[in-house]
């Protein structure tokens, strides 16, 4: 893991790393902060044509539904060497008005193999643009890169630690610190920070009262973070009124527990998210603009939520969410969730298209909100 955690350090910067598969040595760059010459950079440091990695998802958004995996396209020199990488890394209107462009190199498009598959793991990982360069290392190019990994300038990751990076280190999880927090709505409160074992993401399990004492479910809000709409009112979505309504519920519940996850803009971060926004303002909904960029329709893990709640002692829960996906993934996590309870924030203009998205296209259970049933400060 910690290999993995430098490398993401590494391609966040913009660096180069390698990745190890049996006897292959690929060299792996982010799209992302590529320029003009990187791809020939890295054809000249590999000894090898170097091919684009691209999602399935970014695939669809390009006019190929029918790929069902990653796949490459190798990045032959050429005029329209270029044009691949804007449209690996074009996210105007104009290149997702492209579409079906990709027809013309559908022909060299090659299954991805497990170096690819990590490259793009690692991409997700870092919350960068789940698309990579890659290039095989040449016999002839193979103690170069060997001497650039020995003195250190390179790191080098194995493919399938690579490939488990989205995982986050399940089951070593750190309990890192608390503190008691007095909340304008619950006043009996805590906070306790827990780290993931590469140390790249902190969750927080809000503790209000004494939930556990007894043997009712204990009433349980798993929140993902969102900047926007948690911390400045964002009218984009319905997070901040979610999170607040969450607190006052659980607190008349009469104790519970809130996970604050770090799973922002569901998990493809924030860099990525406003991009999905300026995407969604030239009309696309937030699943296809998450889409254009690469990600699937939600890119959530929950394990870190379940092994927190194991630290906690909690086995049977009371879930506040209106998001069937977060009842079967703890359900699958081994969490008995006894009951699920709506937990609803206020419908505007601004973020009418998003909850409609998410009803009719991913299933949440928001038919209140749209008959207008909701109390948004709804109690037990
Ligand atoms: N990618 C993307 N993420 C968004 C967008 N709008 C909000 N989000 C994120 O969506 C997530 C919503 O999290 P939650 O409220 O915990 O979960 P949920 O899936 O809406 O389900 P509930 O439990 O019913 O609230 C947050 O991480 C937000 O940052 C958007 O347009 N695109
Ligand atoms: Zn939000």
């Amino acid at each position: 893991m910690h290999q993995v955690e430098r490398a993401i350090f590494d391609l966040r910067r913009g660096l180069p790393v390698v990745i190890i598969d049996g006897d292959t040595r690929v060299l792996v760059q982010a799209i992302e902060g590529a320029g003009e010459d990187t791809v020939s950079c890295l054809a000249g440091l590999a000894g090898n044509t170097p091919s684009l990695v691209l999602s399935r998802h970014r695939l669809a958004a390009l006019g190929e539904p029918d790929v069902r995996r990653l796949a490459r396209l190798p990045l032959t020199e050429g005029a329209g060497r270029q044009r691949l990488v804007d449209l690996a890394f074009g996210f105007t209107p104009e290149v997702t008005a492209g579409r079906g462009e990709l027809a013309k190199w559908r022909r060299s498009l090659e299954p991805a193999q497990p170096a690819d598959r990590a490259a793009l793991a690692l991409m997700r990982r870092s919350l960068l643009i789940p698309a990579a360069l890659v290039a095989r290392v040449s016999e002839a190019q193979r103690p170069a890169v060997d001497a650039r990994l020995e003195e250190g300038s390179w790191l080098a990751v194995r493919a399938d630690q690579a490939e488990q990076c989205l995982e986050g280190g399940m089951g070593m999880l750190k309990r890192v610190s608390e503190a008691r927090i007095p909340l304008a709505d619950a006043f009996d409160c805590r906070f306790i920070l827990f780290r993931e074992p590469d140390g790249l993401r902190e969750h927080v399990a809000v503790v209000i009262g004494e939930p556990g004492n007894g043997d009712a479910a204990v009433p349980l809000r798993l929140h993902s973070a969102c900047l926007t709409g948690d911390l400045f009112a964002s009218l984009r979505c319905d997070c901040g009124e979610q999170l607040r309504n969450a607190v006052a519920d659980i607190q008349a519940l009469g104790g519970g527990v809130l996970l604050y996850l770090a799973q922002e803009g569901r998990g493809i971060g924030l860099a990525n998210k406003l991009r999905a926004y300026t995407l969604q303002d030239s009309g696309l909904d937030t699943l296809d603009a998450d889409q254009v960029l690469g990600f699937g329709e939600d890119e959530r893990h929950y394990g870190v939520a379940v092994d927190i709640l194991d630290a906690l002692d909690i086995r049977r829960v009371q879930l506040l969410t209106n998001n069937p996906g977060k009842v079967s993934a703890l359900a699958e996590g081994g969490i008995e969730v006894v009951e699920r309870q709506a937990l609803y924030g206020s419908l505007n203009d601004q973020n009418r298209r998003y909850l409609s998205a998410k009803s009719e296209r991913a299933g949440h259970l928001l038919d209140a909100v749209f008959n207008g049933e909701q109390d948004s400060s709804a109690g037990p």
